[in-house]
C-alpha cells in the first residue's frame, strides 16, 4: 500500500545538494539555516555499509545476545530496551524504538562485524567537513561568537555517539498516542543520519505543519542540534522532528536508522551559559535517562 495522505504534500524547503556540486557548501549551509536540515546526494558514505549495517544489527535486535549488553547509566552506553527507551522532553510517552549506542570508548558487540566502527570513523569525518561548510557560511559576527573552529570542537571527541536504532514492527499493542519517536530536538551540534530502508522521518516546519524530510535511497540527512543553535546564538535554529508510525503493510516491517550525534568533547565552551558537558548533563536528565 502506498501511503499518499495530504502530508506527504507538505513543503519542508530542504535541500538535496550533490556533495559534488561546486555550490555545495553554501547551498547545504543556506538548506540548514533555512529549515534546519539539508540533505546530500553523492557523497562518501559508501551505501554497502549502510545496508550491511542495517542487516547485521537487525539480525542482532532480534536475538536474545542483546540483553547482555544493558545501558550502563553512567556512560550511556550499552543496548536501550524498548522498556527504558526515551520519552521525548515534553512527552508522556515512550517511544517504541530500541537502541544501541557505540561511543569510541564504549562497548560493541561481538555478533556484528565493525562495520559500524567503520561507519562511525566515515561520518565524524564528513561532519568535520560539513561543520567547516556550515561556518564558512555563517556571518562574521556570528561566527565571532564561537570559542574556536566548529570542526575544532568535535575532533577526536569521546562523546560523539552512534546510536543504532531498531523500530520494530507495529504489534497493535502499542501505548494510544505512542510514536516510533515522539516530536524532539537533537542536543548535540549536527546529526548525520542516512536514509532509512523505511520511510518515517518528518520535520515540523514554520507553518506548524508535519512534512517528510526528503531521504531518497543512498542519500544522507543532516539536521540541526539544540549545541549548534546554543554556540550560534539561535541563528542555526534545532528543528523539531520526528518518527511517524508506519502504515498499511509497512506497519509490519523493521526500520533501522544510524543517526551519528556530533557531540563536542565535554569541555568545549558553548556559550556564556554552558559547556557541552554542562549542556549534555541537563537534557540527558529531563529525558530520564541520567
Ligand atoms: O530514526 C530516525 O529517522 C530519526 C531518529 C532521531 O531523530 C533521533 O534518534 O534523534
Ligand atoms: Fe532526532
Amino acid at each position: 500500500m502506498t501511503s499518499t495522505s495530504p502530508r506527504d504534500e507538505v513543503d519542508t524547503g530542504v535541500a538535496a545538494v550533490s556533495y559534488k556540486d561546486p555550490e555545495a557548501p553554501r547551498l547545504f549551509a543556506e538548506s540548514l539555516r533555512r529549515t534546519g536540515f539539508g540533505v546530500l546526494r553523492d557523497h562518501p558514505i559508501p551505501q554497502e555499509l549502510i545496508e550491511t549495517i542495517h542487516g547485521e544489527w537487525l539480525d542482532f535486535f532480534k536475538s536474545d545476545a542483546k540483553h547482555a549488553y544493558a545501558y550502563d547509566k553512567e556512560k550511556q552506553d550499552g543496548f536501550f530496551s524498548t522498556a527504558v527507551s526515551e520519552t521525548a522532553k515534553g512527552s508522556t510517552k515512550k517511544d517504541t524504538k530500541e537502541f544501541f549506542h557505540c561511543f569510541p570508548a564504549g562497548r560493541y558487540p561481538a555478533e556484528v562485524s565493525d562495520a559500524a566502527k567503520r561507519y562511525y570513523a566515515a561520518a565524524s569525518a564528513l561532519a568535520a567537513e560539513l561543520l567547516s561548510w556550515v561556518e564558512m557560511h555563517t556571518p562574521s559576527d556570528i561566527r565571532a561568537r564561537l570559542s574556536m573552529p566548529l570542526p575544532d570542537m568535535i575532533k577526536d571527541s569521546p562523546q560523539t555517539l552512534l546510536r543504532i536504532l531498531h523500530y520494530p514492527p507495529l504489534t497493535g499493542n502499542e501505548e494510544d498516542g505512542a510514536l516510533r519517536a515522539a516530536a524532539h530536538e537533537d542536543i548535540n551540534l549536527l546529526t548525520v543520519l542516512p536514509a532509512s530502508n523505511e520511510r518515517g522521518l518528518q520535520l515540523l516546519t514554520e507553518n506548524g505543519e508535519w512534512g517528510y524530510v526528503p531521504s531518497d535511497h543512498g542519500s544522507l540527512v543532516i539536521n540541526i542540534g539544540d549545541m549548534l543553535q546554543e554556540a550560534t546564538g539561535g541563528y542555526y535554529k534545532s528543528t523539531t522532528h520526528r518518527v511517524a508510525n508506519p502504515v498499511g503493510e509497512s506497519a509490519r516491517r523493521s526500520r533501522v536508522s544510524l543517526p551519528v550525534f556530533l557531540q563536542p568533547r565535554s569541555d568545549v565552551v558553548l556559550s556564556e551559559r554552558y559547556t557541552a558537558g554542562s549542556y549534555l548533563e541537563e537534557r540527558l536528565r529531563e529525558l530520564g535517562v541520567k
